[in-house]
Formats: structure tokens, sequence, C-alpha cells
């Protein structure tokens, strides 16, 4: 399919993205040159089993060695078949955007680790396969993260914005984009300021599982129920992180225990206590925006949760909406942000830039497999 639009041809691209809640993948196709959105297509979501997801988590915080680690290779399995499996049910693609699941980054030491074989891929689906978007990055002295807000850019200037939006995703880990939809490339010097605000919702994940047996906060129904300890809220907020300048990134447990840091409360109190930190992470990062944004789209599962959103609410200074008010949907931007990215790759146009992770210089991160034998034709 080759509509022109730019320069550029059009694609129907697919993007998918295994974050770090480990609830499973969500797929969202995507019609761009990699500059314009044309056209937003379908999507859809596969959960991981509680066993997929028990074998991911096993493997978080591993890094590849020169001997197979089993329980590595296990994640990449999982990963794999839970693409191609829900990847195959698309017609029509032109190309994929496969970001594969973080198992373990840090850009400052080892690097940045996803999990997820795009060769295997591509000849699975009979489709090329952009893929490893962050590690270029790195080794450029980005932080290989976040890598959505050049699609932030793109939507901003979609929905004809005249000023400063931001979006905040909030997933496992938080991150905050500052998208000035004036300035028409995104690598232009003050197009985009991004980086990762604090944990989100894991910490509070990893509580509801340890306490009441299930996987999140629902409505943030438990801690409606209780008090945010405040001295505990300030002992975390003491953390380092907030102080320093960005673009920054974290790994989804950089944090350390913060359910350990609630171990004292009530399981109301610390479901209220850990909504509590993941909003005052955010207020800390909007302090380091060059200015206010005209308002604040949230994007990401803690979008769907009123007990976080009305902390957002009450403290900020700009209206907090969810991105839906402004005609996108929330529950796969991330996937349509690698579809987006991986248009990118193939036309050669750039993924990151300092604004976005700190890289010295532009950058395209991704590397691009091609099927290695045809796909079939239907007869
Ligand atoms: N109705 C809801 N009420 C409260 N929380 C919710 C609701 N729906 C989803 N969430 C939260 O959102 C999380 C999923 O968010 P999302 O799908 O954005 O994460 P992710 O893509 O894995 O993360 P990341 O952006 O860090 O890679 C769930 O694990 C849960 O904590
Ligand atoms: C290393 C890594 O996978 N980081 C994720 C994670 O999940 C949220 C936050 O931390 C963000 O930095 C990033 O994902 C989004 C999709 C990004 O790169 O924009």
């Amino acid at each position: 399919m080759t509509r022109h639009t730019t320069d550029k041809p059009v694609l129907r691209v697919l993007g998918a993205m295994s974050g770090t809640s480990l609830d499973g993948v969500d797929a969202a196709v995507v019609e761009t040159d990699g500059q314009v959105i044309r056209a937003f297509g379908p999507s859809a979501y596969r959960p991981y089993s509680d066993a997929e997801r028990a074998t991911l988590a096993d493997a978080l915080g591993l890094w590849p060695g020169p001997d197979p680690d089993p329980r590595i290779e296990a994640a990449q399995q999982v990963v794999l078949e839970a693409h191609a499996d829900l990847l195959a049910q698309f017609d029509d693609i032109d190309l994929v955007g496969f970001h594969g699941q973080t198992l373990a980054h840090e850009p400052r030491g080892r690097g940045t680790f996803q999990t997820g074989d795009g060769a295997t891929l591509a000849d699975r689906l009979g489709v090329p396969v952009v893929w490893d978007f962050r590690s270029a990055d790195v080794q450029l002295g980005g932080e290989g993260a976040p890598l959505a807000p050049f699609y932030h850019h793109a939507l901003a200037r979609h929905m004809g914005a005249a000023a400063p939006v931001a979006f905040l995703n909030l997933g496992g880990v938080g991150n905050i984009t500052w998208a000035d939809p004036r300035l028409a490339q995104p690598e232009a010097p003050g197009a985009l300021l991004s980086f990762d605000t604090g944990p989100a919702n894991a910490p509070l994940n990893d509580l509801m599982q340890a306490r009441r047996g299930q996987p999140f906060d629902r409505d943030g129904a438990l801690a409606a129920q209780g008090s945010v300890a405040e001295g505990t809220l300030e002992a975390f907020l003491d953390n380092r992180y907030f102080y320093r300048i960005p673009p920054k990134s974290l790994d989804r447990n950089q944090f350390g225990d913060l359910p350990g840091l609630v171990a004292g409360l009530s399981d109301a109190d610390a479901a209220a206590t850990l909504t509590a930190i993941c909003a005052a992470s955010v207020l800390r990062g909007m302090e380091h925006l060059p200015e206010p944004p005209a308002q604040l789209l949230v994007t990401g599962g803690g979008r769907l949760n009123p007990v976080l959103m009305e902390m957002l609410a009450v403290s900020l200074d700009c209206p907090v909406r969810p991105v839906e008010d402004a005609g996108f949907d929330g529950d796969m931007l991330e996937a349509q942000a690698f579809a987006f990215l991986a248009a990118r790759v193939l036309h050669g146009l750039p993924t990151s830039c300092e604004g976005t992770t700190g890289v010295r210089m532009a950058v395209g991160g991704g590397e691009i497999s091609r099927p290695s034998t045809p796909a079939r034709t239907p007869a």
C-alpha cells in the first residue's frame, strides 16, 4: 500500500507493546508515513496467562550473558508466542513495530534489554519487523526511554493543538512528554522534553497481589477507603531521582521494595499511600517542564483509576483529562507509538533526540528484519 502525504509512502503499520505491568500484549494499526498520522486502524489485546506472567516475572532483572539462561529463554518464548498469536489476526499489514518485553534497563550501566526475537517474528508473520528500538539510543549515550514522545508530538499536531500539550503515561512506570506542536519537527530543539516520572501502577499492583491476591486496585476502590501516610510519602519523595534534571529513565523496580515501605499500614492506607506516591512523583516531574502545558492528557491504565486522577487534578493548575477527550485510545496509544516509530525507522527518520532521551544526536533506533521466505499468497 503506497499512498503519499509528504515525501514518504504511507504504510499500514502494526505496533505491539508488552508493558512493564506484565498484563498482556497490546497491538494496534496506524496508517502513517512516520511523520503524519493518516488514520488509526483496528487494535487487539492478548492477556498473558498466570503461568506466562510468572515466567516473565521470573526473568525480570536478568541480562543475557555468554551462556544461555533458561529463564530468559522461557520469557523469550512466551513473548514470541503471545505476539505471533495476536499479530497473525491482522490483515494487510506492511510493517510490524515490535517492542518486546523489557527485562532490564540500566542505560548508565549494562544497557537496556528487551526480550523478543524480531527476526523469528518476521519469519512467522511473513512481514518485515522493526525491533530492538532502544539499544542504539543507549549506545549513543541516551536513556533509551521514553520513546513514545515522537508519537506524542505527532498526536499533538494531529489534534491541531496550538499550544504545548503534556502526555502522561501511567503504566507500570510513569512517563511524561511536553510537546510543542508549533514546531513541525519533533527533533527540533525545544519541541519535546520527556522523562520517566517515577513508579506508577507497578508497586500498587504488587501490593494488591501480595495482600489481596488481585492483579490491581480496580477503580481505586481500596485506596478510596484509606488515608495517605504523609510521613511515608515525604520519605519517598526524598529520593534523589526527583532532583535529577531530565531526560531520565527508570527500570521497573528501581525504587526498591515500595510495598515494603508501606508494610506497617493497613491494606487501604497502603493502597492510598502507593497511589499518592504515583501522583506526587508526577507533580515533582511537572516542575521540570519548560512551561505549564495547556492540558495534561493521561494515557495508560492509570487514567482509569479515579482516585489517582483526582489526586492529580486537585494538585495541578492545568486541566487533567484522559486522552479519550482528545479522541485517542488510551489503551492502545503505546502500541500505536511503536507502529509510528517503526515507520520512522523504515524511512530513515530519527526516533529520539536530546530532549527525549538525552542522546547526543537525533538517532533512529531499531533493527529491521525481513522474512527470509516470502509470505504465502492465498490461492
Ligand atoms: N479500572 C482500573 N482501575 C485502576 N487501575 C487500572 C484500571 N485498569 C487498569 N489499571 C491499571 O493500569 C495497569 C495497566 O496499565 P498499562 O496497560 O498502561 O500498563 P503497561 O502498558 O504494562 O505499562 P508501561 O507503560 O509501564 O509499559 C494495570 O496493571 C492497573 O494497575
Ligand atoms: C525501558 C522501558 O521499557 N521503559 C518503558 C517503561 O514503561 C513506561 C516507561 O518505563 C517508559 O520509559 C518506557 O515505555 C514507554 C512505552 C516509552 O518508551 O515511551
